[in-house]
């Protein structure tokens, strides 16, 4: 009796945790109906989306934000309606003017350095750095090196990471910045010397610090160059400043990274493919059965985020049939080991020749048939041209924009679901959050309370256990915790609490976008439900802030 008391009150507090979370202010302007006093039309400009064979990224992302847009204009004004000492007008111009910054990059630099090479010649590296919506301060985004880095890319990934932080309500803006660089171009003293001078010009313009700007890992970089990042900061503008390596996160465990931040990306792709797959009603619509068993999958792009994608789709349950490298691609039937593939790739270079795969062509096996693609490379992989011949029926977005909107376009016509990027890869920016709030608190998760937990767990058995025996004296209860108690409360330790927190992220705001679909009619359309979540915290910060100084 006792116990199935305190059981019930516990699982009463995880349904409440776990259950999404609507913001109050969204249900009352739901609940009064819709009714426009803005037309809203998508600009002119982006209208030929659905038909553009190679957009610009920040039009495609665009086209995303203004779709969402044209859904929540009636809650924008029912809103904007608790502002009674405003008329009409007043109202009308306010609502306008939020929807208009909010699709709007705020500021993006780009700089032009001279780097000596170790050959002793000199070489110019351009690199840029973009805040978009700054709602929330710091902004927050990783840094790429990359041959393609150019303003628009940074532009769009940074307003990707605006919509992507409000999804997963992290408290941050959005920011991205990138190097143009082929890193396989220099030596790592070379990298170190470009990584360090594009910190310093950063730090001239005051785009980066704990309080301003906070960037991560991204393409191509990691962990060695976030902490070039953070000691050039901290020897620099931070010197006597005690929170400078809060600057950037995804940094070595040594200087203030937390447990879990590596692996955060590919486990939120994960467990947010999981909060979709497991729902038997939405799988039907799709024509998959529920769970993961029997699945098949292909990866593209085997690094970082790729990597441990297909690690923890293996372990769900899940077959890899396909990897698409940038240099190739490799098939097998029977299944590839995500961790021997990644042992003979850090032999050789490569995921070329890997024992019991074929070679295949790289466009084949990315629209070979499976039941859940993962791209997670670059942009624009599926577009107007091959989106028809993908014959996956979930498209899990680890990388950002992978899909154009014609694409997308196609692909829903087809009944394939697509679970977006500003949701599926925010276990990075997420577990970010974390790493952020760690340095800025001086302690890690866990390192006050853990062992006091440990005890009061103990000690609640106990008492259970004294409680039985006097309710039942002649039955000498014993209670003894459990294997799975007892590894939970011996194993706890900051990595246990980071993934535990990454968890009911993902499942809550799953829980959100489902809400998103469901009030407004989306159906499938899990990509402008998501941007609908996002778009409605962020407004909802500029209506009660304000716009202008
Ligand atoms: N790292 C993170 O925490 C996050 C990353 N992302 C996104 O995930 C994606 C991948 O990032 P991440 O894993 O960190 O990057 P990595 O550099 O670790 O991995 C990218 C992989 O993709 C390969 N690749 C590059 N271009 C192609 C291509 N055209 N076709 C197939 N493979 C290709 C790369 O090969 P090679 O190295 O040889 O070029 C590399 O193996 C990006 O879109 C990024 O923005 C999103 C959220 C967070
Ligand atoms: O971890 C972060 O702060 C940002 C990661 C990132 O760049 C992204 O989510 O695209």
């Amino acid at each position: 009796m006792l116990l199935r008391g305190v059981w019930r009150g516990l699982r009463h507090r995880v349904a409440a945790a776990c259950s999404p979370c609507i913001p109050r202010a969204y249900s009352a302007a739901c609940s009064e109906g819709p009714g426009s006093a803005i037309k809203y039309e998508m600009p002119e400009h982006l209208q030929s989306m659905p038909q553009e064979r190679d957009p610009l990224f920040t039009a495609m992302v665009a086209y995303n934000y203004h779709s969402a847009v044209a859904k929540l204009v009636p809650m924008f004004e029912k809103s904007m309606k608790g502002r009674q000492r405003l008329t009409d007008g007043q109202r009308k111009h306010r609502v306008e003017g939020i929807m208009r910054i909010m699709g709007s990059c705020s500021a993006c630099v780009e700089v032009t350095f001279p780097v000596k090479l170790d050959d002793g010649s000199f070489t110019l590296i351009t690199g840029y750095r973009a805040h978009h919506s700054v709602h929330k301060i710091p902004v927050k985004g990783g840094i790429r090196f990359s041959s393609d880095v150019c303003s628009d890319e940074v532009k769009g990934l940074a307003a990707l990471m605006s919509y992507k932080t409000a999804c997963v309500n992290a408290p941050f803006g959005g920011a991205k910045g990138g190097i143009k660089i082929n890193p396989k171009d220099y030596s790592e003293n070379e990298l170190e010397k470009i990584t360090r001078r594009y910190t310093l010009e950063l730090v001239k313009r005051g785009f980066i610090g704990p309080g301003i700007d906070v960037p991560a890992p991204d393409m191509n970089t990691g962990p060695l160059e976030m902490s070039w990042i953070a000691d050039q900061y901290a020897k620099t503008l931070g010197h006597a400043d005690i929170n400078s390596y809060a600057t950037v996160t995804g940094k070595p465990i040594n200087l203030g990274g937390v447990a879990g931040r590596q692996d955060a990306t590919g486990r939120g792709v994960y467990l947010g493919t999981n909060s979709f797959i497991k729902e038997e009603a939405l799988m039907q619509q799709i024509g998959l059965t529920p769970g993961w068993k029997d699945k098949t999958y292909v990866v593209q792009g085997f690094g970082n985020v790729g990597f441990h994608t297909a690690r923890f789709f293996t372990k769900a349950g899940a077959r890899c049939i396909g990897v698409v490298e940038w240099d190739c691609a490799i098939r097998s039937c029977d299944g590839i080991n995500p961790h021997e593939l990644l042992e003979h790739m850090k032999r050789t270079g490569s995921i070329k020749d890997f024992p019991g795969t074929e070679p295949v062509d790289r466009e084949e096996m990315l629209l070979a048939e499976c039941d859940i693609l993962a791209p997670c490379a670059t942009e624009k992989v599926i577009h107007l041209d091959n989106a028809d011949k993908v014959k996956a029926k979930i498209i899990a977005e680890g990388a950002n924009g992978p899909l154009t909107p014609a694409a997308d376009k196609i692909l829903m016509e087809k009944k394939v679901l697509i679970i977006p990027d500003i949701y599926l890869n925010a276990g990075g920016v997420t577990v970010s959050y974390f790493e952020w709030v760690k340095n800025v608190n001086h302690k890690s998760f866990g390192r006050l309370s853990l062992k006091y937990e440990e005890m009061t767990q103990l000690h609640l058995l106990d008492s259970v256990q004294k409680s039985l025996n006097k309710s039942l004296p002649n039955c000498n209860i014993e209670i003894h915790p459990s294997d799975e108690f007892k590894r939970r409360l011996l194993d706890a330790s900051e990595k246990e609490i980071v993934r535990a927190s990454l968890e009911a992220t993902m499942e809550k705001t799953a829980g959100e976008i489902k809400f998103m679909a469901k009030e407004h009619n989306l159906g499938i359309n899990m990509r402008i439900a998501a941007y609908c979540n996002a778009l409605y915290k962020i407004y909802k910060c500029y209506e009660e802030a304000g716009l202008t100084l």
